[in-house]
């Protein structure tokens, strides 16, 4: 039934006009691609895949420029390349970081939060549900390579990860900053950081709005390794191939028992979570603080 209702997401998804064709991108054959073996890179306008087919491995770097914020069409065409990967049996694991420099992911992209109707609203908040789960609950081994900055919806999409490697910069902090916005992250962005860090420290870290630079992240837990710059993407390969060593099902299957509860969670409160979050995010109040916030970002250029 859940997957049934994820699967009509994905499909209206794919249906969109801007969506077709995604899965036919001008591929380029390289050392990442898996040397001379012939398989090319693929992917769409702003996911850029590099499949390592010897290592069952795929690179997804993500390229919406300039601070890879989630926008809708961004959200889609990375679950679409999800599941084409989780349906190609070559691959039993991928590394998720950027193409775009000194920024993992800015997180939801808030011009889909403003000035917006609120069937926007509702068909934006569906492909961030659909985002979460389906990389919470991937049988895949998904590994977060991250090399850049990463608030809020970037912390939560790098928490759906199996591992995270931080690149170790004091630029590049992480965390579910929402109370600096004057927005509330929601009850299943509190419980995967609950999943990873604890409940003490989630509740500090939430009513804070903190954004950890790298020791803090490793100290309390947000991520798993931190390493130099130049050394989280072959970090990430090792730390793969440790995962992948590990029998698939049983792992796939342990997944499953820690993460399963939380997530059904959102399954069944799905409808209901999308009528919350349409209110408060049409509330005037919400509206200003989020306007206030990306007039202030852009300001600090002049
Ligand atoms: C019930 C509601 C729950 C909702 C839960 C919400 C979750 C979220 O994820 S909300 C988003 C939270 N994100 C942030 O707080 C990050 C905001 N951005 C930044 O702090 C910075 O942009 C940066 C550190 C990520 C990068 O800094 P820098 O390299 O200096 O780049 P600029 O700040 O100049 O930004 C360039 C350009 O991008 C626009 N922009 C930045 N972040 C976002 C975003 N999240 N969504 C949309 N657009 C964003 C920024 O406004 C600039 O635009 P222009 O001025 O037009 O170039």
């Amino acid at each position: 039934m859940a997957l049934a209702v994820g699967m009509r997401v994905l499909t209206r998804a794919l249906l969109r006009p801007w969506a077709r064709g995604l899965r036919v991108a001008p591929g380029r054959t390289g050392p990442a691609a898996g040397g001379g073996d012939g398989m090319r890179c693929f992917g769409s306008p702003r996911v850029l895949v590099e499949p390592d087919p010897a290592a069952g491995v795929a690179v997804v770097k993500m390229r919406n420029p300039p601070v890879n914020s989630l926008s809708l069409e961004f959200l889609t065409e990375l679950l679409i390349s999800l599941e084409k990967l989780e349906n190609d049996k070559t691959f039993h694991g991928i590394i998720l970081t950027s193409d775009c420099p000194g920024i993992f992911s800015a997180g939801l992209d808030l011009t889909e939060m403003c000035g917006r109707k609120p069937e926007h609203y509702v068909e934006y908040w569906k492909a961030v549900q659909e985002t979460w789960l389906r990389f919470y609950l991937s049988n895949l081994v998904v590994i977060a390579a991250i090399n850049g900055v990463s608030p809020a919806g970037g912390c939560l999409l790098s928490l759906t990860c199996d591992y995270r490697v931080l690149a170790n910069n004091p630029k590049y902090t992480i965390g579910l900053n929402e109370t600096l916005l004057g927005i509330v992250a929601p009850f299943w962005f509190k419980d995967t950081m609950v999943n990873t860090i604890g409940h003490r420290a989630t509740e500090r870290a939430l009513q804070l709005g903190l954004l950890f630079p790298p020791a803090e992240a490793l100290r309390v837990g947000v991520v798993d390794q931190v390493v130099p710059e130049d050394q989280v993407q072959s970090t990430a390969r090792s730390v793969m191939a440790q995962w992948l060593a590990i029998p698939d099902h049983a792992r796939q299957l342990t997944k499953t028992l820690m993460r399963k509860p939380t997530a059904d969670r959102l399954l069944t409160e799905r409808d209901a979570d999308i009528q919350t979050f349409v209110r408060f995010i049409c509330r005037d109040s919400v509206q200003k603080s989020l306007h206030a916030y990306l007039e202030k970002l852009k300001q600090k250029k002049g």
